[in-house]
C-alpha cells in the first residue's frame, strides 16, 4: 500500500517513517512532504526513495531539488501548498498520514478526506476548525479516518471498532474520561508562571513533541482542542466527555459504559503504539514500543484539572458547546498566541486571554461551508494579532 506522509519532518512524520521502515514489505513511502526542512526531508527521501517529495517553501524545494539531483535520487520535488493536495489524492497512495501542523494542514487532510483515503489524523486542528463539515467529506469521499491522537486512538481502541464518521457508533457509551498529563507546569506555583520562557513551556514531562503542541500542552489547551476533537470524531457531546489528569501518560484514555464497565488503553508514552495501531487496523503492527512495565509506572494517579490555573479548559468547553465557526476562531487565536509566545512577544499568561478576547469579540455564527471556517479564521487571526500586541503593551 503507498503512503504519503504530510508533515515527514516533525514529531509525528520521524515516528511515523520508523515504523513504515519496521514494515517495508507491506508498506511503499509513496510521498513526503514538508515546509522548509531541507536537510531532514533530504535524508529522509534517500533512505525511503519515495517517488514525490513536497516543500511548501519555493527556496527550499530548489534546494533540494538540486542536492537531490546531485545524490543521483530519482524523487521528483514538487512545490507549493497545491501540491500538498495533489499528492494527499494522489491515486498511488492509499494512506495519507496527516501529521502537518496547525491550519495549514486543513486543506490537504480535506482532499484526502475527499479522494476516499485512509486518513491517518493528527493534524487535531484541521478538524477542529471545519468540525462537521471534515466529518461530511469523510462520509462522502467514503474515507476511512482512524485517529493517531493518543487520547483518541486509546477511545477507538476502547470503542471496538465503531470507525469515526461511519455511522456506526458504538452502543451503550456513559462517558469518555479524557486524559491529560498536566504538562510541564502541573505543580508550578501560579505566580511564576508569569515568566516560564518558552524552553520551559517545550519540556513536556512525558512526550517530545513540536514546538506549537507542546505550548498547548502547557496550558492545557491541548486538551481544549482534544475534547472538541473527540465529540467530533465520536459523535458524542462534550457533557459525556470529562477531562482527568494523569500525570504518568500510562493510560492514555478511558470509556465507560451504562452496564459500569470501564476500558481503558494503556501503555508506554510513545508515539509509535498509536501510529502503529492506525497504520494497521484492523491488524497489529509491531512499532517498536518497549514492553509497559506495570511495577515501575505504579502508582498511577488521577486529579481533577484545575480550572483556575488552566482557564483554557474552561473556553474550549464553552467553544465545543457553542460549535458553528467559534472552534475555528479558538483555534486560529491560540495559533496567533502560541506563536507570539515562542517568539517571546507575549507572556505564556496571556495565550488565554488572547483567546478570550478575540472569543468576547467572535459573533457566532453557522459554518454551513469552508468558505465560513476560513472566514473565521481569517478575522481571529487579525483580532489575535491585535489583542498580542495589546496585552505586549500591558505587561511592558
Ligand atoms: N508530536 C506528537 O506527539 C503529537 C502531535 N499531534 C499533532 O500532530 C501534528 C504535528 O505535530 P508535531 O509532529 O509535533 O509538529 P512538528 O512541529 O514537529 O512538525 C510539523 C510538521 O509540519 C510541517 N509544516 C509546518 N508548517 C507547514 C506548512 N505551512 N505547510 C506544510 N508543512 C508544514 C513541518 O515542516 P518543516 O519541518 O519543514 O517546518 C513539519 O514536518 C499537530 O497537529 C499536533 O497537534 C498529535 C498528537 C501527538
Ligand atoms: C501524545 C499526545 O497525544 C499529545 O497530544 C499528548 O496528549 C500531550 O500530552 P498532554 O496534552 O496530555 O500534556
Ligand atoms: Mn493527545
Amino acid at each position: 500500500m503507498g503512503v504519503a506522509v504530510l508533515g515527514s519532518t516533525g514529531s509525528i512524520g520521524v515516528h511515523t517513517l520508523d515504523v513504515l521502515g519496521r514494515h517495508r514489505d507491506r508498506y511503499r513511502v509513496v510521498a513526503l512532504a514538508a515546509n522548509s526542512n531541507v536537510e531532514r526531508l533530504r535524508q529522509q527521501c534517500l533512505m525511503y526513495r519515495p517517488r514525490f517529495a513536497v516543500v511548501v517553501d519555493a527556496a527550499a524545494a530548489d534546494v533540494l531539488a538540486q542536492t537531490l539531483r546531485a545524490a543521483g535520487s530519482g524523487t521528483q520535488v514538487l512545490q507549493g501548498a497545491q501540491a500538498l493536495i495533489q499528492i494527499a489524492a494522489h491515486e498511488d497512495v492509499g494512506i495519507v498520514m496527516a501529521a502537518i501542523v496547525g491550519a495549514a494542514g486543513l486543506a490537504s487532510s480535506l482532499a484526502a478526506a475527499r479522494a476516499g483515503k485512509r486518513i491517518l489524523l493528527a493534524n487535531k486542528e484541521a478538524l477542529v476548525m471545519s468540525g462537521p463539515l471534515f466529518m461530511q467529506a469523510v462520509r462522502e469521499g467514503g474515507a476511512t479516518l482512524v485517529p493517531v491522537d493518543s487520547e483518541h486512538n486509546a477511545i477507538f481502541q476502547c470503542m471496538a471498532g465503531g470507525l469515526p464518521g461511519s455511522g456506526r457508533a458504538p452502543q451503550g457509551v456513559r462517558r469518555v474520561l479524557l486524559t491529560a498529563s498536566g504538562g510541564p507546569f502541573l505543580r508550578t506555583p501560579v505566580r511564576a508562571l508569569r515568566t516560564v520562557t518558552p524552553e520551559q513551556a517545550c519540556a513536556h514531562p512525558r512526550w517530545v513533541m513540536g514546538r506549537k503542541i507542546s505550548v498547548d500542552s502547557a496550558t492545557l489547551m491541548n486538551k481544549g482542542l482534544e475534547l472538541i476533537e473527540a465529540c467530533l470524531l465520536f459523535d458524542l457531546p462534550p457533557a459525556q466527555i470529562e477531562i482527568v489528569v494523569h500525570p504518568q501518560s500510562i493510560v492514555h484514555s478511558l470509556v465507560e459504559y451504562v452496564d459500569g464497565s470501564v476500558l481503558a488503553q494503556m501503555g508506554n508514552p510513545d508515539m509509535r503504539t498509536p501510529i502503529a495501531h492506525a497504520l494497521g487496523w484492523p491488524s497489529r503492527l509491531a512499532s517498536g514500543v518497549e514492553s509497559l512495565d506495570i511495577l515501575r509506572a505504579a502508582p498511577l494517579d488521577f486529579e481533577a484539572p484545575d480550572l483556575e490555573r488552566f482557564p483554557s479548559l474552561r473556553l474550549a468547553r464553552a467553544v465545543a458547546e457553542a460549535g458553528g465557526t467559534t472552534p475555528a476562531a479558538l483555534n486560529a487565536a491560540n495559533e496567533i498566541a502560541v506563536g507570539a509566545f515562542l517568539e517571546r512577544r507575549l507572556a505564556f499568561m496571556d495565550i488565554p486571554v488572547v483567546v478570550e478576547t478575540v472569543l468576547e469579540r467572535h459573533d457566532e455564527a453557522a459554518a454551513h461551508s469552508l468558505d465560513d471556517v476560513l472566514a473565521a479564521d481569517a478575522w481571529a487571526r487579525r483580532e489575535a494579532q491585535a489583542a498580542v500586541i495589546a496585552a505586549a503593551g500591558v505587561s511592558a
